[in-house]
C-alpha cells in the first residue's frame, strides 16, 4: 500500500545531526522503505547520492523504488559512444545518464523497475538484498525460475538477464542498486544498446551483454505494482520495518537540501561525456567522387570528451592538405560532439566564401565526421 505522507520528520530522524521526534520513533525506528514520485533519471540519481550523503543509516537501512522515462544508464566508468547508440538516441529523445556507481550499461524505462538498497558499510551484503527479492518472486509466482549468480545479475530459466547490479561503497555508508525487468520494451532496449560506432580504442569499462527477458513474457498477469509491493513487504518483514511504501518527491529541496544541484550536476555535457576515460577513434569512410569512390582515415584522441588531436587524411587532390590540416587544427580543444562540430564547420565555411565546391566538400567531411560523434 502506497502512503504519501511528509517525509519531513522521517528524514530529520534519520539524518544523523537531528534529535529523533518522539511520534516517529516507532514508524521509522528501524529503517524505511520509499519509492520516486518522479520519473526524471537525473532527479533519481540525485536522490541516491543525496541519501548516500547525508544518512547515517546506522540500524536504519532505507529501500528506494524508483521508475524512470526511456534512458541508457552508463556506469561511472563507461565510454557512451562504446556502449549504445547515441545517433538513434537523440533522434528519439532518449536520455542518457552517467551513474556514480560501476559496472555496465543498462536500459530503463517505465516498465523496468529499479531498487536501491542504503545501508552502512557494514551491513552491505548484495546476495541477501537479491535473494530477498527471490523471496518476494517466490511468495508472489512460486512457478517462476530465477536465480542469482556469482556477479549479482538475476537470471531466469538459468539464460534470460532480468536484473542487473551496481554499486557504490562509501566510507560509512553503502548503497546496491539494481534494475528489475517487468514490463519493458525489449526491442528497442537493444537497439539502443548496440554501438555503431567503429574503431574505437579505450580502457573504459566495458558492459557485458546478455540476453535480457522481461518478467511479463513469463506472466503476463504481472506488473510493476504487484512486484514493488511484494518486495516491499518482504523487505518490511525482513527489516522489521513498516510495511509502507513512502511517496517521496526526490526534487524536493526543503526535505533535502541541496539535491537540485546534484540533479543538475548530473545533466552537464561535462559529467555524461566528459567523465568518459580518454580514448580514440581510428577509422575510415567512402566517399564518392564524381564516378570512383574514395577513402578518408580518420584519427581522432579524446580526452575528458574533448578533442586532444585530430588526424583527417584525404587524398591531395580532392582537399588541399592545408586545407585538411585547418580543420584538423579547428577542432582541437572542441567537443567531441555533432552540434560542437557543426558550430565549427559553420565558422570554416564563413573563412571562404565564395568556394562552393569546397563548402561542398567540407559539409560532406563534417557529416561523416558528425555521424562517428
Ligand atoms: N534494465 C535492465 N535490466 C537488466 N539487464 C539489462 C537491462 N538493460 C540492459 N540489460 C542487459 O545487461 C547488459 C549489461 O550488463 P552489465 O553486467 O555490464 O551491467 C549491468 O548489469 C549494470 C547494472 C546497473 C544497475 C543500476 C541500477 C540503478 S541505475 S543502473 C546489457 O548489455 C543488456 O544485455
Amino acid at each position: 500500500m502506497l502512503i504519501p505522507f511528509s517525509m519531513k520528520n522521517c528524514f530529520q530522524l534519520l539524518c544523523n545531526h537531528k534529535v529523533p521526534a518522539a511520534g516517529f520513533k516507532a514508524t521509522v525506528k528501524n529503517g524505511l522503505i520509499l519509492q520516486s514520485v518522479s520519473s526524471d533519471v537525473y532527479q533519481n540519481l540525485a536522490f541516491e547520492d543525496w541519501i548516500h550523503e547525508h544518512m547515517t543509516l546506522e540500524g536504519k537501512p532505507i529501500l528506494f523504488f524508483w521508475r524512470n522515462t526511456p534512458s541508457v544508464v552508463i556506469g561511472r566508468h563507461q565510454n557512451p559512444w562504446q556502449e549504445c547508440n547515441l545517433t538513434l538516441m537523440r533522434e528519439e529523445g532518449i536520455k542518457l545518464a552517467r551513474r556514480r556507481s560501476g559496472g555496465g550499461t543498462v536500459y530503463h524505462d517505465i516498465g523496468n523497475i529499479n531498487l536501491t538498497f542504503f545501508t552502512t558499510k557494514r551491513k552491505y551484503d548484495r546476495m541477501e538484498n537479491l535473494k530477498l527479492i527471490l523471496r518476494a518472486l517466490n511468495t508472489i509466482r512460486p512457478q517462476l525460475d530465477v536465480q542469482a549468480t556469482k556477479r549479482f545479475d538475476l537470471l531466469l530459466d538459468g539464460q534470460f538477464k532480468i536484473s542487473g547490479t551496481a554499486s557504490k561503497i562509501g566510507r560509512a555508508t553503502a548503497y546496491h542498486h539494481c534494475t528489475l525487468l517487468c514490463s519493458t520494451d525489449g526491442a528497442f532496449l537493444s537497439s539502443l544498446l548496440k554501438s555503431p560506432y567503429q574503431g574505437i580504442r579505450s580502457n573504459a569499462t566495458a558492459s557485458i551483454p546478455s540476453l535480457v527477458k522481461n518478467l511479463l513474457e513469463k506472466d503476463s498477469t504481472l506488473t510493476c505494482e504487484e512486484l514493488i509491493n511484494a518486495i516491499a513487504a518482504e523487505y518490511a518483514a525482513h527489516h522489521q520495518v513498516d510495511n509502507h511504501i513512502n511517496l517521496v518527491d526526490p526534487a524536493d529541496e526543503t526535505l533535502f537540501p541541496g539535491v537540485g544541484s546534484k540533479a543538475k550536476e548530473l545533466q552537464t555535457w561535462e559529467w555524461i561525456y566528459g567523465k568518459t576515460p580518454k580514448f580514440s577513434v581510428n577509422t575510415s569512410f567512402n566517399i564518392l567522387d564524381g564516378q570512383s569512390h574514395m577513402e578518408i582515415k580518420i584519427r581522432i584522441d579524446i580526452n575528458n570528451g574533448r578533442i586532444q588531436g585530430c588526424n583527417i587524411e584525404a587524398p591531395a587532390h580532392w582537399l588541399p592538405l592545408e586545407v585538411c590540416d585547418k580543420l584538423n587544427s579547428s577542432f582541437i580543444d572542441s567537443k567531441f560532439c555533432p552540434v560542437e562540430a557543426t558550430l565549427l564547420t559553420n565558422i570554416l565555411l564563413r573563412t571562404c566564401p565564395e568556394d562552393r565546391e569546397l563548402h561542398n566538400k567540407w559539409n560532406i567531411l563534417c557529416d561523416k565526421i558528425k555521424g562517428i560523434m
